[in-house]
C-alpha cells in the first residue's frame, strides 16, 4: 500500500466518482444506480432522506478481506466493528456468513444475540464497559474480552468470579504510534484513552494468571481509523510481536494477537487501504508466532456499501458568496462533515445531469447551525429545487451516528439484496418522536 494516501488535491470530476465506486453505474433513463438498482426507484417509493445499503458490496469487500488473508498464509478471524453500522440486517448477514464481531457496549450485544450471532464469536472492546455490561457478557460467555486497563481487569476477574465463570481477556496495549489520521479517530497514541501503556504490560499480563476466574489469552491493539498506510500498522504489530516475545520468555502463554481495525477507504482521491497490505504486514511482524490472529474491521467492508439519498429543498443564492442548495438531510442524519470536516463525493440521480458544466456549489442542511454542511464549493451541474442526490460513503459510520436534533425525524433504511430492495427500517414518525417521553402532572391537571 502506498504511503502516500492522497494522489492528487483536486476533487474528483462525477465520473472520477464513479470509477472509483464501481458498485455505482449511471444509466441514460434511470440515472444512478446502484448494485443495479435505480436509486430515483427508491426515492419515489420511500422519500428522502434515504438511506440505501447494498448487500452485495458488503460480502464482496468482507470476502476480499477474508482471502487477502488467506493468500498471504495466515489464518484470521474476521470480527466485523458493529459500531460501523448496527442494523439488524447486517448482522444477520455477518452471522450467516460465519464472521464474529467485535463489540463495544451492552446494546451493541444485545443486538448481535437478536441477529443470531454465537457468544463465542463476540469479541468485546471499549475503554470503559460498565459492571452490568460486563456481567451480561460474562453471563453469555462472549469469546474474548479486550482489557483497556488495571482496574478493569480487576473489576473483569470479580464479576466473573462472582458467576462462577472464566473470562477469555486479551491486554489492548497502546503502542504509542501516530496513525496519521484525523486527531478524533486516532487511538494508538499514548495521550489517548486507550488501552494499556506499552510498558506496563507486560507485568499486567502476568498478574492476569494469578486472578481468579480470568483466562489469558494474549494481546489487541487497534490504532486509529480511516487509515490509509501500512507503515503504522507495521509500528503496532511489531510492538505487540516485541511483548509476546517477552512475556512468552518469562513463560506465560500467548495464543491470541487480534490486529484491531482501521482500515481506510476511499471518499474523496485517497489510495484505499488495502488487505492484502494489511495482511502483508500481520505476516510479517506476526507471522512466525504461531498466535490465532484477529482483525476488527468496520468502515472498509461497510463504509462504501451504502449511500444517503437526499433532494434539494430550495436553492438559494440572492447575496451569498456561491450558490447553496439546501437539503432535506442534516447533520442530524450524517454528522461526519460537521464533526470531522469529511469529505463525501455527492452525485446526482437525474441521467441528465451527468452531462451537465459543473460549478462550484455549497451543499447544506437545513439544521440551525452553520455547521451543518455537506459540501463547499463543490463542483456539480446545476441542480434546484426537487433534485435528487446521493452524498457517497455512508454505509459506516451514517446512520448509526444519527439523531434527532431539530425534531427531525430518523431517516427510512434500504437494503439491496440480488437486485430487490426492501425498507428496513421505516421513517420514525412524528409520534415516535415523543413516544418515549412522559409529562409531569401540572398541578391544576392542565399544561
Ligand atoms: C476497538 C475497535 N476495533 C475496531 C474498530 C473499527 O474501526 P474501523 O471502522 O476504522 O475499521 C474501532 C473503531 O475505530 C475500534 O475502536
Ligand atoms: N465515527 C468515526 C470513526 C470512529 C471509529 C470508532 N473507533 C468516523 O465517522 O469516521
Amino acid at each position: 500500500m502506498a504511503d502516500l494516501p492522497v494522489h492528487t488535491d483536486a476533487d474528483p470530476s462525477l465520473a472520477e466518482l464513479l470509477a472509483t465506486h464501481p458498485h455505482l453505474t449511471t444509466d441514460p433513463l434511470c440515472g444512478l444506480m446502484f448494485e443495479g438498482v435505480p436509486l430515483n426507484a427508491i426515492a419515489d417509493a420511500v422519500g428522502t432522506p434515504c438511506w440505501v445499503l447494498g448487500a452485495g458490496t458488503l460480502r464482496q469487500r468482507l470476502r476480499r478481506m477474508q482471502t487477502a488473508m488467506t493468500d498471504a498464509g495466515l489464518d484470521v478471524g474476521i470480527h466485523y466493528a458493529v459500531k460501523a453500522n448496527d442494523h439488524l440486517s447486517v448482522l444477520s448477514l455477518i452471522g450467516r456468513e460465519g464472521y464474529g464481531v467485535d463489540i463495544v457496549s451492552g446494546g451493541e450485544l444485545a443486538r448481535t444475540q437478536k441477529a443470531g450471532i454465537p457468544a463465542e464469536r463476540v469479541v468485546f472492546s471499549g475503554v470503559g464497559k460498565s459492571d452490568a455490561e460486563l456481567e451480561y457478557a460474562i453471563g453469555l460467555g462472549v469469546g474474548q474480552i479486550n482489557v483497556e486497563s488495571a482496574e478493569e481487569l480487576d473489576i473483569i476477574s470479580a464479576i466473573a468470579t462472582r458467576l462462577g465463570k472464566q473470562a477469555s481477556i486479551t491486554l489492548r496495549i497502546n503502542p504509542d504510534v501516530d496513525a496519521k489520521t484525523h486527531a478524533k479517530i486516532t487511538t494508538g497514541l499514548a495521550a489517548n484513552k486507550f488501552g494499556i501503556p506499552f510498558d506496563n504490560a507486560a507485568a499486567l499480563y502476568a498478574r492476569a494468571f494469578t486472578l481468579p476466574g480470568l483466562k489469558p489469552v494474549g494481546f489487541a491493539t487497534h490504532i486509529g481509523s480511516q487509515i490509509l498506510s501500512t507503515a503504522p500498522y507495521h509500528a503496532a504489530y511489531a510492538r505487540v510481536a516485541e511483548l509476546v516475545r517477552s512475556v512468552r520468555a518469562s513463560g506465560l502463554k500467548v495464543e491470541v494477537v487480534d490486529c484491531g481495525g482501521g482500515l481506510g477507504i476511499c471518499y474523496r482521491n485517497e489510495v484505499e487501504g488495502r488487505p492484502e497490505a494489511l495482511a502483508a504486514a500481520m505476516r510479517a511482524e506476526l507471522g512466525d508466532l504461531g498466535v490465532r490472529l484477529s482483525i476488527e474491521p468496520g468502515r472498509w467492508p461497510i463504509g462504501p456499501a451504502g449511500v444517503l439519498l437526499s433532494s434539494v429543498i430550495l436553492r438559494k443564492e440572492e447575496g451569498l458568496p456561491g450558490p447553496f442548495l439546501v437539503l432535506d438531510a442534516a447533520m442530524n442524519d450524517m454528522v461526519r462533515p460537521s464533526m470531522y470536516d469529511a469529505w463525501h463525493g455527492i452525485l446526482p440521480l437525474a441521467p441528465q445531469a451527468f452531462g451537465q458544466p459543473a460549478t462550484p456549489t455549497h451543499v447544506v442542511g437545513p439544521v440551525c447551525e452553520s455547521g451543518d454542511t455537506f459540501a463547499r464549493d463543490r463542483q456539480l451541474p446545476p441542480l434546484g429545487r426537487a433534485s435528487r442526490i446521493a452524498i457517497l460513503d455512508t454505509g459506516a459510520y451514517g446512520a448509526v451516528m444519527s439523531s434527532t436534533y431539530n425534531s427531525r425525524p430518523l431517516a427510512a433504511q434500504v437494503l439491496i439484496e440480488d437486485g430487490q430492495w426492501t425498507v428496513i427500517r421505516h421513517r420514525q414518525t412524528l409520534e415516535e418522536l415523543w413516544q418515549d417521553e412522559a409529562m409531569p402532572a401540572h398541578p391544576t391537571g392542565k399544561v
